[in-house]
């Protein structure tokens, strides 16, 4: 559906739940009747919300579990409770000092966790988690395990904010923002960016994304918002002790985001609700039934994290999210377009690898190959099983650097730069086994393609002043899913399209990137004769545009009908080159490839 010249947005009326959701947490306070125990209980929930919100872009959206995140919420907890009663500065004072520390902190821990892949990133925040519980718990000046007691609680206008009913407004108020700002986030080109990371780093580089760069984003947000909940917690509780900075609560803000829905903004208030109102009623129930004293909670969370990981990975949110109003797609705006690259001139030297050399141990996977393809052609490169095709190709996309040899794109040598800046120069590619984001749209994930056109960063997301440019690379996403035909997709699932349509999006996701040179690996492969007849349609229309083209492909037809110039590769080495119907014909090619398929 597209309405021209309106920006991305969604109709006032999809917002009419989360309104009135927030109107009711509004007025709780104010039904007659209420016992305070409840609005205690719910003022916790806000705070372990905002821990509970960061946890789901960094664990749920971004894949980074982390076990470790109480620790954050205790460096702003901390540095609050040591500057209003040690140094005596107001608690208002102080949240901007609390938010730099746990910054600070996130900084340099996550800049070493981060990078960290598979089990050793829950492994290195577990040993975070535990280190700064025993850090809390022996400084001298954070008043060793005992904590520190006597904390001012947060005033307005000179009147103190002491019961449940009068701190309620504060916390949920932090809430509310912190979902507002999270789903701002989340919609933009930085939250692309931070969705496709869990799908594959790979994919993401090769369309100019510093990956590392956005994992510590997301992580310094999430602990952000940790560190928030710290500072509030302080003025709440007034007083802190390093136990409810440990890793137990880590690991009840992990089960917060998990059981809520891990994906989902809500989900981690839904969870922080359904954990807090849990835990005070297993507290209560536990040691009466069992007949002794003991955090008997903990086994019981335990067990429900292994249960909701088998049973309902993506948490409670979605069955909520099943009973509200749908929202309506997104329109998207036809915007300004882009700026174009200036490509080069039809025929002029564009790719030229020279003895590209590529070793593993004792493999020589490419050995010595040197072709050409120039600007506006169609070259194919082909072989059989194991030639060296894949490597060859991993070498021109950054993904490999050559042992030896030189590659250069328009005169620049790119054989040791990164995917993230061969993509930066212009060459765009699609992958021999499909890289979409699972959780997201057609639209969003050729939008991905764009990142490098777009300007727009965190903060201008979270505050929704990146509509133009998120017009802008909408628009562009959707002139290339026309272009490419499959305009009448974008609000799919990306997954939800059949292989050979997933293959075509990874085609428009490469448009997106308006390169120079598109590296296309085995694209009909999985396609039917007449999706085959029309992605041959669209590579030569392609070319007609001036996009140079390199195929990496089986389909034999395929190949010959479309290239203008085909390399053959065996066991590594360049056996042929030249024309198709030359290299049909060449006997070094029937006897190594051709042959051994017919
Ligand atoms: N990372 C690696 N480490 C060790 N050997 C590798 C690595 N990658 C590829 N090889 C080897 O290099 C050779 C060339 O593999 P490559 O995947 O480039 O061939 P290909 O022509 O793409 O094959 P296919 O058509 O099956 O994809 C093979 O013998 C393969 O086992």
């Amino acid at each position: 559906m597209r309405a021209p010249d309106t920006p991305p947005s969604r109709p006032l009326l999809h917002h009419l739940p989360r309104v009135a959701a927030i109107g009711a947490i509004a007025i709780v306070p104010l039904v007659p009747g209420i016992p305070d125990f409840w609005i205690t209980l719910a003022g916790y929930i806000g705070l372990s919300s905002l821990v509970a919100i960061g946890l789901v872009l960094l664990t749920g959206v971004g894949g980074m579990t982390s076990f470790g995140q109480a620790a954050f919420v205790g460096f702003g907890a901390y540095t609050t409770a040591v500057l209003t009663k040690d140094f005596g500065l107001s608690p208002w004072l102080t949240l901007p000092a609390s938010l730099a520390t746990t910054g600070a902190m996130a900084l340099l821990i996550g800049a070493v966790t981060v990078r960290l892949s598979g089990h050793f990133l829950p492994l290195g925040t577990i040993a975070w988690g535990i280190a700064f519980f025993y850090l809390f718990g022996n400084v001298e000046a954070l008043g060793r395990f005992d904590g520190i007691n006597g904390i001012p609680p947060l005033d307005v206008f000179g009147t103190p904010l002491i019961d449940a009913r009068a701190v309620f407004y504060p916390i949920w108020i932090a809430v509310i923002l912190a979902v507002i700002l999270s789903e701002n986030l989340l919609d933009s080109r930085m939250g692309r960016a931070i969705r496709a990371l869990r799908d594959g780093r790979l994919a993401a580089e090769s369309f100019g994304i510093d990956t590392a760069r956005v994992k510590l984003v997301v992580f310094v947000y999430a602990a952000l918002l940790a560190g928030l909940s710290g500072w509030l917690y302080a003025h709440v509780q007034r007083a802190v002790s390093p136990s409810p900075f440990g890793l137990n609560a880590g690991i009840e803000y992990l089960l917060m985001a998990v059981l809520g829905g891990a994906g989902h903004v809500l989900g981690g208030v839904l969870g922080a609700g359904i954990v807090t109102l849990l835990k005070d009623q297993l507290q209560d129930v536990l040691p009466k039934l069992i007949g002794a004293d003991g955090s008997f909670e903990t086994i019981v969370f335990g067990i429900l994290m292994v249960v909701v990981l088998q049973v309902a990975r993506d948490g409670l949110w979605p069955l909520v999210m099943r009973l509200l109003p749908k929202a309506p797609p997104k329109t998207v705006a036809a915007g300004v377009p882009l700026p174009a690259r200036t490509m080069p001139e039809r025929g002029s030297p564009l790719l030229a690898v020279v003895n590209a050399r590529k070793q593993f141990g004792g493999l020589v996977a490419v050995n010595d190959v040197s072709f050409k393809v120039k600007a506006g052609e169609i070259v194919g490169l082909i072989g059989p099983n194991g030639a060296g095709k894949s490597t060859t190709f991993n070498l021109l996309t950054g993904v490999l650097p050559a042992t030896t040899g030189e590659i250069t794109l328009s005169g620049e040598r790119i054989e040791r730069s990164s995917a993230r800046a061969i993509a930066r120069r212009g060459v765009a590619r699609t992958f021999q086994h499909v890289k979409l984001a699972r959780q997201m749209t057609v639209l969003e994930n050729v939008a991905l393609g764009a990142h490098l056109r777009g300007r727009a960063g965190v903060v201008a997301a979270m505050l929704r002043l990146d509509r133009a440019d998120e017009t802008r690379l909408l628009g562009e996403a959707t002139r290339q899913l026309d272009r490419v035909g499959l305009g009448a997709h974008l609000h799919k699932p990306a997954t939800s399209l059949a292989l050979g349509q997933q293959r075509v999006a990874e085609i428009a996701r490469a448009l997106c990137l308006d390169p120079q040179l598109l590296l296309l690996d085995e694209p009909a492969a999985g396609l039917r004769f007449a999706e085959k007849q029309q992605l041959g349609a669209l590579l030569a229309r392609l070319r007609d545009e001036g996009v140079s083209i390199l195929l990496v492909e089986h389909d034999m037809d395929f190949v010959m009908k479309l290239t203008d110039h085909i390399v053959v590769l065996d066991f590594g080495k360049k056996i042929a080159e030249g024309p198709p119907a030359a290299v049909a014909a060449d006997p070094a090619v029937l006897e190594a490839y051709l042959g051994g398929v017919e």
